[in-house]
């Protein structure tokens, strides 16, 4: 974000300094590098000056790095034209889920080099880790966050509906409860659910999951689907109560992951399902009250196999970038995302950046490296933080005591678009029939893990 006066005095500011030193070492005789970034789209004001700020301090340090922010965020659909179209930016982030295809068919840069260079590269969480390694090891997408699913609720609409938000669901029978209570006494969804752009099948994959369910087999290459289960059947019928007995849904059945957190921050919605750590996107895309928000944990059927889905965020850089980029990106990744997990002075400097504009810091998130490295972070920034604390404590309390199971592996992303109909369905069609949704979704699926 230099301007091109700051840009060229840094040029030359490089030039003269190259021969006492290695400041301004990326930058080459036509100028310095030129890296664009991801930066989240709909930020307010006070997060874009924060970002500005990060951008400033990592373009002091490395005088011979250029950062464009690109505005920027992961969905199925836009995702796959902008990777088409080249339209990406030089370091953007992708889920779990798209790691290892993205690296098979090398539509993302191999980093892996300079990644093995950074001070805390064997210390990933090994599941973690795995998402954004190719077969061999070789990581070439750093994870950088971590989640695992979370009952959001709006403690407003809990009060008004006479509901203790001390106190949520912690069965889902109770979850069904409390949403006809919010739904009867505010007028509200009591419960809303996603449904479109593939996040229909995620937190389907994630109610199934809470249900001591599975989706896919794997067994050496073998694929199974496993989409017409009791498990999955109970879901459904679960929503179909909810929806069609207890009209406690609301009117809207095609959320996406932005809409729904639209529409929860905005006093729409008493309750759903999605990532732990969504409070930060909450506040600074969506004008949430933090009065407002509570959140807990899953739960979960007293069956041995329940468990919560967990995934997370994979940083990765574009395939065209240049050897100067690549390593320009790498550094960006290390100062912006990863550095301040497990160094003291970029932990400081972040938090106290992010809380000077008034932004969240101490949001939950699953570590990426170990638990303990993960409590000594939140440690150093303990002054800054700045969220409600009580208010999340029915999830951090208990986040770490739940069995966390990974997304399925194969073709994850495809099988979740299949399942985005049935769910939809189910939420407009009364008459819906699950059994033959669930054999028709189990067949179409079977068919693309066979093909792939
Ligand atoms: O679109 C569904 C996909 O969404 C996930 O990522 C999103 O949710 C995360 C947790 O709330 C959030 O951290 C991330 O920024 C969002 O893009 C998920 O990781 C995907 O696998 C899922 O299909």
């Amino acid at each position: 974000m230099k301007s091109l006066t700051a840009a060229a005095l840094v040029v030359a500011a490089g030039l003269t300094a190259c021969s006492s030193s290695d400041q301004g070492k990326e930058a080459t005789s036509t100028g310095p590098v030129t890296v664009k970034v991801a930066r989240d789209p709909g930020l307010d004001k006070g997060a874009i000056a924060a970002f500005d700020e990060r951008v400033a301090q990592f373009e002091k340090a490395n005088p011979g790095i250029d950062i464009v922010p690109q505005e920027y965020n992961w969905t199925a659909t836009t995702f796959t034209a902008q990777l088409a179209g080249g339209t990406l930016p030089d370091v953007f982030t992708v889920p779990f889920t798209d790691g290892r295809g993205l690296i098979e068919r090398k539509q993302i840069a191999d980093i892996s080099g300079l990644v093995a260079g950074l001070p805390y590269a064997g210390r990933f969480n090994a599941n973690v880790a795995r998402a954004g390694q190719a077969e061999d090891g070789k990581m070439w997408a750093v994870p950088i966050a971590a989640y695992g699913q979370a009952l959001h609720y709006n403690r407003t609409l809990f009060k008004q509906a006479g509901l203790d938000p001390d106190r949520p669901p912690t069965t889902w029978d109770e979850v069904r409860t409390a949403a006809k209570q919010i739904a009867q006494k505010t007028g509200k969804a009591g419960y809303a659910e996603l449904t479109t752009d593939n996040t229909g099948g995620w937190v389907l994959t994630t109610l199934v999951y809470a249900f001591g369910g599975r989706t896919e087999k794997v067994d050496g290459d073998k694929a199974t689907a496993e989409l017409d289960t009791p498990e999955m059947t109970a879901v459904l019928k679960w929503l179909q109560d909810l929806r069609w007995t207890d009209d406690s849904m609301g009117s809207n059945f095609l959320y996406d992951w932005n809409g729904i957190n639209q529409a929860f921050a905005s006093g729409q919605v008493g309750m759903y399902v999605s990532g732990g750590g969504n409070y930060g996107s909450l506040v600074t895309q969506n004008a949430l009250k933090p009065a407002d928000y509570g959140v807990t944990v899953l739960p979960l059927m007293d069956k041995p196999d329940a468990g919560v889905l967990g995934g997370g965020t994979l940083a990765t850089v574009s395939a065209k970038a240049s050897e100067g980029v690549k390593a320009a990106a790498v550094k960006w990744i290390d100062f912006y995302y990863l550095k301040k997990l497990t160094d003291k002075d970029a932990a400081v400097l972040d938090a106290r950046t992010t809380a000077a504009s008034k932004l969240p810091v101490g949001a939950p998130q699953l570590p990426v490296f170990d638990r303990a490295t993960y409590d000594e972070s939140l440690k150093w920034v303990a002054s800054y933080v700045n969220v409600p604390q009580t208010q999340l404590k029915p999830y951090t309390d208990k986040m770490f005591d739940q069995p966390l199971v990974t997304e399925p592996v194969r073709s994850t992303q495809e099988v979740y678009k299949i399942l985005d109909p049935v769910v939809q369905a189910v939420l407009t069609k009364k008459d819906a029939d699950i059994a033959a949704l669930l054999k028709n979704a189990d067949a179409e699926a079977q068919a693309l893990l066979d093909r792939n």
